[in-house]
């Protein structure tokens, strides 16, 4: 029985028209962990580029898990690397478990499966949904109209990158902008994947944008999404990491990624930051929340507002020299 399934990006734009259409073979890539490992796997999973992530959480239905288990499971398409994706999980686990970030360890089971069962399910859940007060986030094929007169919609389509809205870090930093931002403001986003904080602060009156993404097989997804928006000449979307490829200053910068590219980007702030600027930081579990608010605060910054949603955490910092 699947309880829930997270919608993120599948890999590429063909293999969306695949699942629209014609039967193809995916690699179901299934990981049987502690129930309070469930959230850093399936984050893993959909950094990694994987498509829809279902938790089947029944020991009844899936004879793979026991009491206290659950399963994430991901499905890859034949085009994609199976091979890389796979090392690179293995790589991710193994540095995790280094740093005592599971319960338990992660068993990693996989086959071949036909489409049937699940891409249905996959579409089904992938609806529009209202992440705030103002933000609504729609995949690009369906037809969808304001309900309100100051709705907000983003449309996206799903791509290889990461960012769909349905994830609680993206809500959060979805949330914290729409709390921050008062219109005109610069703003850095950094590790933008899909675009989506980009677009959403585009809408929120940003006067201009830059976004950076190391992930280059992602970035047509990204510059698509923007035009999707008819954002694409406020944003300039830069390949490289961090904010390395920026050499001006914003008045906010917004970041959702793990704790292992949110630390090295702390120190790269205050440089890339106007006076009274702020950060908007998320990607946190709060396993790891100690660790960050300790290197935040050895770089000369301080939390003004903690936001939580499920086990995660989102950061706004202004520098401490500021704070009156
Ligand atoms: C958790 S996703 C967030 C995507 C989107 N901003 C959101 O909030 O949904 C993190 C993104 O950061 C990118 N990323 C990871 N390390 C990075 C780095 N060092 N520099 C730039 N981007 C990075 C990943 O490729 C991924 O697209």
């Amino acid at each position: 029985m699947f309880k829930k399934l997270r919608i993120k990006a599948s890999t590429k734009r063909s293999a969306i028209q695949d699942i629209k259409g014609s039967a193809m073979n995916w690699l179901q890539v299934k990981l049987i962990v502690a129930v309070a490992d469930v959230e850093i796997i399936a984050n893993v999973l959909e950094e990694l580029g994987s498509g829809g992530v279902q938790i089947s959480d029944d020991p009844q239905f899936d004879s793979d898990i026991s009491a206290g288990q659950e399963a994430v499971i991901a499905f890859l398409p034949e085009e994609i690397d199976q091979q890389d994706f796979l090392s690179q999980l293995q790589q991710r686990i193994q540095l995790l478990l280094t740093e005592n970030l599971f319960e338990t360890t992660p068993r990693l089971l996989t086959k071949t499966v036909s489409e049937s069962n699940w891409t249905n399910t996959w579409q089904d859940h992938y609806q529009p949904v209202r992440v705030t007060r103002y933000v609504t986030v729609v995949p690009e094929w369906i037809d969808y109209s304001t309900q309100r007169e100051d709705e907000i919609l983003v449309k996206l389509n799903p791509g290889k990158s990461f960012g769909t809205g349905m994830h609680p870090t993206t809500q959060l930093a979805i949330s914290c902008l729409e709390l921050t931002m008062r219109g005109n403001e610069r703003v850095f986003d950094v590790g933008t994947g899909s675009g989506i904080l980009s677009i959403v602060a585009d809408k929120f009156g940003a006067q201009s944008i830059i976004a950076t993404e190391l992930d280059e097989a992602a970035l047509g997804f990204t510059q698509e999404n923007f035009e999707l928006n008819q954002v694409e000449q406020k944003i300039k979307l830069l390949a490289g990491s961090l904010l390395s490829p920026i050499d001006t200053q914003a008045d906010l910068i917004v970041a959702n990624m793990l704790p292992e590219a949110l630390i090295p980007l702390l120190p790269q702030l205050d440089q890339h930051l106007l006076p009274n600027g702020q950060v908007i930081l998320t990607g946190i579990i709060k396993a790891q929340a100690t660790k960050i608010k300790a290197e935040i605060q050895a770089q000369g910054f301080l939390i003004d507002l903690t936001l939580h949603s499920e086990q995660w955490v989102c950061y706004r910092l202004k520098r401490q020299s500021e704070s009156v």
